[in-house]
């Protein structure tokens, strides 16, 4: 079977990959030149852990290509996967579906033979419905277009693994068109244990923002009691551990910190608000809006730590952020919460310094007004505080000794929950966590938040 996939970032070329993979003949097309030209090359645009030597594989083999152009992609395939971005319209959180609208459109144009399409991104409920009888009005005629929609859960950091053995599939037909060639696409999944869930495309399209839905209010859940021991006393780490021990609760997405990030989960809730409310249903999703506020002022918090630990601390205080990506194992910096503290550390008069293993280049270019030291030691030169943002290996692992020479204050602040508090306190440096209260010696944040301005440290 040939398959073509629409749309080449970081879904459509992961997608892309372990279709050739799975032993398909596949073109990625994009309309993004400089993309098509690296992946043709065999290069990723992007950091994907197992993902480079998949590329290079299949596009050495000739069992992956990529295109630019539409009309070579219809005539190349019949099984059409549409994996192109639907980032966030506007302030109210609309998705903004142009970018599947106008691939099926120019799609439909070329397309002369029967055909299926098959959407991948994640969509306001109704979109499936509504692309399908645009394909049927835009068809050619004598050919049939039909749709199908295969939501995606793949997680960055893991997306091969994620694409080859997910944990679940989900095939949203309308009367079951296209189920045959979507059950012979992943065959192999299938074959190894998959489960399945076939059904109709709204129920599709709504697994997809529950699941992230989901996942979000649970972090902003864990969050929500890391306010209160910030103040109250307790563990958050603890307390986390202790729910997660209910096999009904479950412990993985209960890590307290700074908080979500990406292209999807901040993205994805505020869309699904938008869309409940275009559907008449008011407030049912409202608590999202709380899972959001929750989530966001986690970054002021950090923020706010870093104006506390400095205060009075001269002039033009230096913070290094440790991180910059919206997770370990990915240069993927939309949305990203260290990347957001560290510009808004900068707005407010610090110099602050960034460092990330990966997502030195995509940072730079997204916040060019912040400096990127290539090392960590560079980054901490002569740091009045140091603040962990995203939790990469190298800094879980660090230890005092690492960084005592090189600061020229000793105040780190753990916005992820990934030090030891007690070595760190023991090496004599002031040390805080989110969702636990300061140690003595460090002093504590007021708890109203209010007055943050008044806080700001003045250049
Ligand atoms: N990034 C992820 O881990 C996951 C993303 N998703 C969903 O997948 C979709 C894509 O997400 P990403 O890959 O992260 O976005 P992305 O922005 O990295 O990639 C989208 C690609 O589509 C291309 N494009 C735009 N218009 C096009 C057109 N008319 N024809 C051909 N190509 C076009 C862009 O040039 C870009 O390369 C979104 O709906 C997202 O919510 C779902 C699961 C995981
Ligand atoms: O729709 C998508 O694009 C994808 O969104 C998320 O995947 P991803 O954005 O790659 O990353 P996650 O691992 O979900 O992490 C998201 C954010 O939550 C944060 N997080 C995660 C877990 C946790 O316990 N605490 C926490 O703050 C991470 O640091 C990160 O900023 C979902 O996990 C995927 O299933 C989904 O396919």
């Amino acid at each position: 079977m040939r398959i073509s996939v629409i749309g080449t970032g970081y879904l459509g070329a992961t997608h892309a990959a372990c279709l050739a993979e799975m032993g398909f003949e596949v073109i990625g097309m994009d309309t993004d030149p400089a993309k098509v030209a690296a992946l043709a090359e065999g290069r990723l645009p992007f950091h994907e852990p197992a993902l480079p030597e998949l590329l290079r594989k299949h596009v050495q083999s000739g069992r992956l290509r990529f295109t630019t152009s539409m009309a070579e992609t219809a005539a190349f395939a019949n099984v059409h996967f549409l994996a192109v971005g639907t980032p966030q319209a506007s302030e109210d959180g609309t998705a903004d579906v142009s970018q599947i609208d106008g691939a099926l459109r120019a799609l439909l144009a070329h397309v002369d033979q029967d055909a299926l399409v098959i959407g991948k991104s994640t969509v306001p409920v109704g979109t499936a419905r509504r692309l399908a009888s645009m394909a049927k009005k835009l068809a050619r005629p004598g050919t049939t277009v039909e749709l199908a929609w295969n939501p995606e859960f793949l997680r960055e950091g893991y997306a091969v693994k994620d694409t080859l053995a997910p944990d679940r599939l989900v095939f949203g037909t309308d009367s079951g068109t296209g189920l045959p060639i979507l059950r012979n696409v992943y065959a192999t999944a299938l074959a190894a244990g998959t489960p399945l869930v076939e059904t109709d495309f709204e129920t599709a399209e709504l697994v997809k923002v529950a699941a992230n839905a989901f996942l979000a209010t649970k972090i902003s859940f864990i969050n929500a009691f890391a306010e209160i021991t910030e103040v109250a006393g307790g563990d958050i780490t603890t307390l986390a551990d202790a729910i997660g021990m209910d096999e009904r609760i479950g412990r993985r997405f209960l890590n307290a910190g700074v908080g979500f990030g990406g292209g999807c989960l901040p993205k994805d809730i505020r869309a699904l608000q938008a869309r409940t409310r275009e559907l008449g249903l008011g407030n049912t999703m409202d608590f999202l809006a709380s899972v959001d506020a929750l989530n966001l002022r986690r970054r002021d918090k950090v923020v706010e730590l870093v104006e506390l630990a400095l205060t009075g601390s001269g002039a033009r205080p230096q913070v290094a952020i440790l991180g910059a990506s919206f997770k370990p194992e990915s240069d993927d910096v939309r949305d990203s919460p260290a990347l957001d503290v560290a510009a808004r550390l900068h707005e407010r008069g610090f110099a602050v310094s960034v460092f990330d293993p990966i997502a030195r280049h995509s940072a730079a270019q997204r916040r060019p007004e912040l400096d990127y030291p290539e090392t960590i030691e560079g980054a901490v030169a002569g740091a009045d505080a140091v603040v962990l943002l995203t939790e990469w290996r190298q800094f879980r692992e660090l230890v005092p000794g690492d960084l005592d020479a090189l600061v020229r204050r000793r105040n780190i602040i753990d916005g992820r929950n990934v030090l030891d508090a007690a070595q760190w306190l023991d090496g004599g440096w002031n040390f805080w966590q989110l969702g636990r209260k300061p140690a003595d010696g460090c002093a504590a944040v007021p708890a109203a938040a209010a007055g943050l301005d008044a806080l700001a440290v003045r250049a």
